[in-house]
């Protein structure tokens, strides 16, 4: 709870959720509203396994990006240069139609005297991935979160991803993918290391 508080100041919300018959009770509603009937057999345990798997999906509403960076290395025998992870896979859910966004994040940094343990950043990539969200917010959040707690000399994130409610409805275009980026300290004031990241995310593959 205290991480949801933190994370999300939104009092009615944060204070308010619901119980899992509540939470069931609404995924029988969903069941009625697309033309089905909740009580037929296939269907009777399907709530619960709904309201378990949001548990899952949207578990990163209970963990802060605080706590997951807090722990980072200062032996690195005087390594100062770019870091980074590269093709983080990710599932997300859009914050407007709850339907999957799937992507890859690159995340990249430049170390002031202390790095992260690898597996962090990638955790930090789930966090914000299993909220409702909209890619430019979550680039945003993975660079701010990785900028405030280690105080790096830069932060470089870009997500590539698909938007279900694009591909599976609405305007209906599969395959398309956005790009999205952030760019903090020396990679947004300095066009080379900006070039250096594009560089090392692109020229390897
Ligand atoms: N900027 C941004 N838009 C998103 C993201 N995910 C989904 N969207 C868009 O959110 C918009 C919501 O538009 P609305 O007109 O309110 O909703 P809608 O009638 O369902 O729109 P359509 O998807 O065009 O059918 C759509 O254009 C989606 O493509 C995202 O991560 N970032
Ligand atoms: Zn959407």
């Amino acid at each position: 709870m205290d991480a949801i508080v933190k994370n999300f100041p939104v009092p009615a919300g944060a204070d308010s959720r619901p119980t899992q018959k509540e939470a069931e009770d609404a995924v029988r509603v969903l069941l009625r509203w697309a033309g089905d009937d909740p009580t037929r057999e296939g269907l009777l345990d399907t709530p619960a396994r709904v309201a378990k798997s949001y548990k899952e999906l949207f578990s990163g509403y209970d963990l802060a990006p605080e706590d997951v960076l807090g722990r980072t290395f200062d032996e690195v025998g005087g390594y100062d240069d770019i870091v980074l992870v590269k093709d983080i896979p990710f599932f997300s859910h859009c914050e407007h139609h709850m339907v999957p966004i799937i992507g890859k994040a690159h995340v990249a940094y430049l170390p002031n005297g202390r790095v992260l343990g690898l597996s962090k950043i990638a955790r930090v990539v789930e966090i914000y991935g299993r909220r409702l969200q909209t890619q430019e917010t979550m680039t945003a959040q993975i660079a701010k979160a990785i900028d405030e707690t280690l105080q790096p000399r830069g932060v470089a994130v870009m997500i590539e991803a698909e938007h279900m409610c694009m591909a599976m409805r609405g305007v209906q275009k599969q395959g398309s993918t956005t790009l999205t980026t952030t760019f903090t300290g020396a990679f947004k004031t300095e066009p080379a290391e900006q070039a250096r990241f594009m560089t090392m995310l692109r020229g390897f593959k």
